[in-house]
């Protein structure tokens, strides 16, 4: 559990005392001499900004504008600003030592100098290691991210949605028949087209013809009624197993480093486990991943059996005590070796050796591909159970509506979706936000 998840109790326990006590210090008046020693312009700045954070209202957003305020670029005024939040806070000091070496080194890595360029990411990974990423703030900062990824579906999906309710004045055959084609050209897909429009023409009887807001507020609830929650599992004995599936190029590799990053900013000590012996880069590229994330890999030569990878992985991961295993595995093979049976095996290795895992299977899917996708989870959902669904690069197209469309033929939960190259660019997918994203 990361060092912040006990901030909101902390924070609200001892908001009352923190601020009296800060209240206390003000009012001592100090002599001239003590004045020289005791308030330099640096302790005064300290002494307004821990007031001012005791004071403000515990949402991350606030706590950053007071932390950050007319701090332009990275630097010692930045560090010694997280130095005094993390103490306020009563971090333990390796821990906050170990989170802004590593936001420094990631400034690094990416060059970023402006607070305009890192403001969000140092946001996102408060968010994560305080466990807040549920909270209103972060819900509508990740509202605001999806709303941006979304953003090619959006202008042609709600643009054509808007221009057929205000151009109808009843909800007609030709009505319908114009929705059903918006909804194919979004890649919705024909049977959930389908099944929508069923259900929206029972709905239209509540509310008046050609009433756009009423009509959109619908379509909205039954789009969010159609994404299956996904189930929390309770993992009896860690570490908690992953196994990732997918084809070529879908972004799985991108995908398994930032739940990596996630998972690490989180407290959890993360291996990677590179059980793509087939394709002749993924092993480096995973390699290279872990190391920029930080996390273990674990992998053998190129042509090695995946599943004595992963049987070897999972050995690693049992003597060294990591909290969570990430298994990449091949989008193809030879044609002459069944990639099911290989994932098939793979799993049964792994169960072997820590019974109950894998924990979760989860199949990545690109958006851009469209109803090519939905043939994908057909593909593999035949031979292996599917858990949940991660969809990458939605910020790449204008067909979202295959989101709907997967969740509609196969029930089966979207946790994340991809909304860039960046670390930070994976968020938990919620049905309800994307249907406001995608009709707001
Ligand atoms: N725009 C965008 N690009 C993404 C996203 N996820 C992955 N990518 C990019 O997609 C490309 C393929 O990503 P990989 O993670 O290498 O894909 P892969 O499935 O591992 O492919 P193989 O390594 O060939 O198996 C890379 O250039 C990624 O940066 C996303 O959510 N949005």
């Amino acid at each position: 559990m990361g060092f912040f998840s006990k901030i909101k109790k902390l924070w609200k326990k001892d908001k009352q005392d923190q601020t009296q006590k800060i209240q206390i210090e003000e009012k001592k008046v100090p002599t001239q001499e003590t004045q020289e020693i005791s308030s330099t312009p640096k302790e005064d700045l300290e002494q307004k900004i821990s007031l001012a954070l005791a004071q403000a209202e515990p949402r991350l957003s606030i706590w950053l504008d007071i932390l950050l305020q007319d701090i332009e670029t990275k630097g010692d005024e930045l560090w010694s600003r997280l130095e005094l939040f993390f103490n306020k806070l009563e971090v333990p000091q390796k821990e906050a030592s170990d989170f802004i070496a590593k936001f420094k080194d990631w400034l690094d890595k990416m060059e970023y100098e402006h607070i305009s360029e890192f403001r969000s990411e140092l946001q996102y990974r408060l968010a994560l290691a305080l466990d807040l990423e549920d909270e209103e703030d972060e819900r509508s900062r990740l509202f605001i991210k999806l709303s941006e990824g979304l953003s090619k579906t959006k202008a042609q999906l709600s643009k054509q949605i808007n221009n057929l309710i205000s151009s109808s004045s009843h909800f007609d055959t030709n009505f319908w028949e114009q929705l059903e084609e918006i909804l194919i050209m979004a890649d919705v897909g024909f049977n959930p087209t389908l099944k929508l429009i069923d259900n929206l023409k029972l709905r239209a009887k509540e509310i008046s013809p050609g009433d756009q807001e009423a009509f959109k507020k619908i379509f909205a609830q039954e789009l969010a009624s159609l994404f299956p929650k996904p189930s929390k599992k309770l993992i009896a004995l860690k570490p908690e197993v992953v196994l990732l599936i997918g084809v070529n190029g879908v972004g799985k590799t991108t995908t398994i480093a930032k739940l990596a990053y996630r998972a690490q900013m989180q407290g959890k000590k993360v291996l990677m486990v590179g059980a793509d012996t087939f394709r002749a880069a993924a092993i480096e590229q995973l390699k290279i991943w872990a190391d920029r994330v930080g996390v273990g890999f674990y992998s053998k030569e190129h042509g090695s059996d995946p599943a004595a990878v992963a049987y070897e992985a999972m050995d690693k991961a049992l003597k060294e005590n990591f909290d969570l295993v990430l298994v990449d595995t091949a989008g193809r093979l030879h044609t002459k070796v069944n990639l099911m049976e290989e994932l098939s095996k793979i799993k049964r290795v792994l169960n072997k050796k820590h019974p109950g895992s894998p924990h979760r299977t989860i199949l990545v899917l690109d958006a851009t591909t469209g109803q090519n996708a939905l043939s994908q989870v057909d593909l593999f959902s035949k031979s292996v159970p599917i858990d949940e669904i991660i969809l990458t690069k939605l910020d790449g197209t204008a067909k979202g509506g295959v989101v709907v469309g997967i969740a509609s033929e196969y029930n089966i939960p979207i946790t994340f979706i991809g909304l860039g190259e960046k670390m930070e660019d994976l968020r938990p997918f919620d049905g309800k936000s994307f249907a406001k994203a995608l009709l707001d």
